[in-house]
């Protein structure tokens, strides 16, 4: 298959949506790097931003105190995806927003809708002119509507939770576990942005799919889709949302 022009691709905007744990930042990153663009992680600011409601003592229970203090945290989202990297306030957070409290209050503070209104600003701000794969919830509805190429990622709930598991290390005894907090978080973040995909969004389903094997394919959508043409998805195992 031959390659857009390399002014195509650099102008292009990949919106990646799915729910929790199928993979979106895995696959994003590989592709972005793959294609030579630029990668933004949504959830990443989403995390931050709690990261900074939490070490501030604000009430997560109250979104009224969300609100209030929504502008307040200095968000830097680094763009490199061999590393991603984000800053609250200057200090680097990539860590601290993966441990448990955040991922536990995340989606209470999503749910607000001043603190939408501030990140959707800041990522359509990064988004720029392309030449980029973001990831999250909302961008192929939401964010960037007009994304050149959009995919709408998932697997089994069995799948995500058994890889989560396995990043965690944790053992076959905790899978349920894990399983459960996903759904949990799911069924929350889906009250915020329906877990669907966007009108004109390919479905990749990635549970009988290793990882490199889901980098194949959502790169050739976006190649098809900077060429202007349309990808046999019935020979790539993908569907197409009108
Ligand atoms: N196709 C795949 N096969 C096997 N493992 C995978 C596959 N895709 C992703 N993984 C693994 O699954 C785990 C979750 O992936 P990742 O963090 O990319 O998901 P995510 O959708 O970004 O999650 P979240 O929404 O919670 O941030 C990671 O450990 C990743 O390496
Ligand atoms: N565009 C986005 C991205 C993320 N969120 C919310 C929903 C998630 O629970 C949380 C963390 O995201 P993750 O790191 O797990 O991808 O942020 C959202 O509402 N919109």
């Amino acid at each position: 298959m031959p390659l857009p022009s390399q002014h195509t691709l650099s102008r292009m905007v990949v919106a990646i949506d799915g729910p929790s744990g199928s993979g979106k930042s895995s696959v994003s990153r590989g592709v972005a790097a793959r294609l030579g663009l630029r990668y933004l992680d949504t959830g990443a600011q989403y995390r931050a931003m709690t990261y900074w409601m939490l070490q501030n003592k604000i009430d997560i229970a109250d979104p009224a105190a969300i609100a209030a203090d929504a502008g307040a945290p200095a968000i830097e989202s680094g763009t490199d995806p061999a590393a991603p990297a984000i800053s609250v306030d200057g200090h680097d957070v990539a860590v601290a927003i993966r441990e448990a409290d955040v991922t536990g209050a995340v989606s209470a503070v999503a749910a607000v809708p001043e603190v939408r209104a501030r990140l959707i600003a800041l990522q359509r701000q990064i988004i720029g002119i392309g030449g980029i794969v973001v990831e999250g919830r909302d961008i192929a509805s939401v964010v960037a509507p007009g994304a050149g190429a959009k995919i709408f990622l998932t697997a089994s709930e069995d799948a995500r939770a058994a890889r989560r598991n396995t990043e965690n290390g944790g053992g076959a005894g905790t899978v349920a576990a894990t399983r459960e907090a996903l759904t949990r978080r799911d069924s929350v973040d889906n009250r915020t942005n329906a877990l669907a995909a966007a009108s004109g969004a390919m479905v990749v389903d990635a549970t009988e799919l290793t990882l490199e094997q889901v980098i194949d394919q959502v790169a050739r959508i976006v190649i098809h889709a900077a060429q202007g043409s349309a990808p046999n998805a019935a020979s790539q195992g993908v569907g197409l949302t009108r």
